[in-house]
């Protein structure tokens, strides 16, 4: 399989033949600045972005995740954990419209490039996020294990997804903060008792430990890899049991 390039995600454009907006990467874009939306698809499921050669990494297939929930669950410090390894402690710097990084991970000797949509989780930037909704191929959907209003959130968040989302959309349900063990109030069973009722797969994380943080994204690659396959010969990856089975708890040991 021929590789592609991934243009780095500060201070480059994204590559000029997928559906990705050219942007910088490493800013906050307001809304109504000119930044172009994605590309509308009449039909169908969004196809894995095959973009033409620019500098940077290589890959062979990229995809769109999208990170939702309420505003302060931890989505851009999740982000940031994952694409540099680093906590955002400190002031809380709420996102303004929409961001994105790339990351090119190795998916079982082939190169998967997320870019990662980092959404401002303010209802006044709703409308800028709904735009985008249409070409991710992935959603992580995150509550705050110390927030309630944000756990009680998610089943508007599920509504809104329905309406915006592609229906085939993989979806994961990420219960974050669970460092924070003294401020908790959502429990881990509430938590897996939502997922369960919606069919999603579920798991805590920490973005400040970095708890099960690359298992989430290396899981959805997974499985947008083995999707985007027309004949896949390994065995059928199965989200629900991987995440299971290599997902640790929040009491279990340092990551
Ligand atoms: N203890 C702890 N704090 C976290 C964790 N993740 C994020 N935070 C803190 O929570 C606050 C909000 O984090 P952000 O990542 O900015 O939240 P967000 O979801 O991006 O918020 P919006 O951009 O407004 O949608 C910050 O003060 C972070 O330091 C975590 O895993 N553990
Ligand atoms: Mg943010």
């Amino acid at each position: 399989m021929s590789r592609k390039k991934t243009p780095k995600s500060k201070g480059a454009s994204a590559p000029a033949a997928s559906a990705l907006p050219a942007a910088n990467g490493s800013r906050p874009a307001r809304p109504g600045t000119g930044r172009p939306g994605p590309q509308a698809r009449p039909n169908g499921p969004p196809q894995p972005d095959r973009p033409s050669l620019g500098g940077g990494d290589f890959y062979d297939v990229a995809f769109k995740v999208m990170l939702v929930g309420d505003s302060g669950v931890g989505k851009t410090c999740l982000l940031v954990r994952f694409k540099d390894g680093a906590f955002l402690a400190g002031t809380f710097i709420s996102t303004v419209g929409i961001d994105f990084r790339n990351k090119v991970l190795d998916v079982d000797g082939m190169k998967v490039k997320l870019q990662i949509w980092d959404t401002a989780g303010q209802e006044r930037f709703r409308s800028v996020t709904h735009a985008y909704y249409r070409d991710a191929h992935a959603l992580l959907l995150l509550y705050d294990v110390t927030n309630k209003a944000s756990f009680d959130s998610i089943q508007a968040w599920l509504t809104e997804i329905q309406e915006y989302a592609q229906h085939n959309v993989v979806l994961m349900l990420l219960g974050n903060k669970v460092d924070s063990a003294q401020e908790r109030v959502v429990k881990r069973e509430d938590g897996e008792k939502l997922a369960k009722e919606y069919g999603l797969p579920f798991m805590e994380t920490s973005a400040k430990t970095g708890l099960n943080v690359d298992l989430a994204f290396t899981a959805i690659a997974k499985e947008l890899k083995q999707r985007s396959m027309k004949a896949p010969s390994e065995p059928r990856f199965r989200l629900h049991d991987y995440v299971k089975r290599e997902g640790r708890g929040a009491s279990c040991c340092t990551p």
